[in-house]
């Protein structure tokens, strides 16, 4: 090491959806923007989908707080892949010895189950779906909303899982024009902030096909909270039942939503790829 500044990480991903988990507890400064950009650059950085960082709680209870930052260098406020690696980078840790923990989140408490073989159970929160929960600018709310885009009508459902999400069903995942469709809607001046965009197909009442164009990366090989937000939106339109496994192209996630004002549950796999340094005289 040639004695530069430097910042350990570890590299993981959770079914595909790949992240930098930096560990800051002990008060080291939150990431900028710059650095997220640097760290997340798949040619001169490391390379991720998000970056999160553990820090020191501040909520009684919790053993540690996590925050995202996407690779655009955006602050996001969920990240259910991502949630799941922390978890297991804190057991990991020894910092959570017991199989339940809470860990705290921007949107709030994270209930915590190790599975086992590094699957984790994370309770994600009730899903909202008032306009102004995204935010999203719509006269009132509705089942379903429209747009006409590059002259295709899209009808859509939103939800917010403390991250906003636009819901478009698609008779066959594979044939969607996710690339297209997924920053035309990003750009509507009616999604003020942005929105993660699903493109789903219901295969039976206890399973569905998806793939996320996400806020800030692009298309993701699975997106945790938009796999939440997919079954919550289907779920409340009778689509599906309400426990479902979402088959994203990275891996399948089990959602389970018992009731309207119960949080979502999703359990999915984890994964440590590999620890590094990364030397901050990259940043510009
Ligand atoms: N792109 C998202 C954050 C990451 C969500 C996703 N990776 C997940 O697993 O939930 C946003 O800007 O809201």
């Amino acid at each position: 090491m040639t004695g530069a500044a430097s910042l350990r990480f570890s590299k993981m991903h959770g079914a595909g959806n790949d992240f930098v988990v930096l560990d800051l507890r002990g008060g080291l400064p939150a990431p900028t923007p710059a650095l997220a950009r640097a760290l997340g650059d798949r040619h001169t950085g490391v390379g991720f989908d998000q970056l999160l960082t553990i820090e020191d709680p501040a909520q009684a209870g919790a053993v540690a707080r996590y925050r995202i930052w996407n690779a655009d260098g955006s602050a996001a406020q969920q990240c259910g892949n991502g949630a799941r690696c922390v978890a297991a980078w804190l057991q990991r840790d020894g910092v959570a010895s017991e199989s339940m923990f809470v860990l705290e989140a921007p949107p709030g408490p994270v209930a915590v189950q190790s599975l086992g073989e590094g699957r984790y159970a994370l309770a994600l929160g009730v899903p909202r779906f008032e306009p102004a929960d995204l935010p999203f600018r719509a006269e009132a709310a509705q089942d379903s909303y429209r747009f006409t885009l590059g002259g295709q009508d899209v009808v859509f459902g939103i939800a917010s899982m403390g991250n906003p999400h636009a819901v478009v069903e698609v008779p066959d995942v594979d044939a969607a024009d996710v690339a297209g469709l997924g920053p035309a809607l990003q750009a509507r001046a009616e999604f003020p902030e942005g929105v993660n965009v699903g493109f789903a197909q219901v295969l039976a009442p206890d399973r569905i096909r998806l793939r996320v164009f996400e806020r800030g990366a692009g298309e993701t090989l699975a997106c945790g909270s938009g796999a939440c937000a997919a079954v919550a939106v289907l779920a409340r339109r009778g689509r599906i039942g309400r426990h479902v496994f979402v088959e994203l192209p990275g891996g399948t996630l089990e959602i389970t939503w018992p009731g309207d004002q119960s949080p979502v549950t999703m359990a999915g796999p984890t994964a440590f790829v590999f620890e590094g340094d990364f030397l901050l005289e990259q940043v510009e």
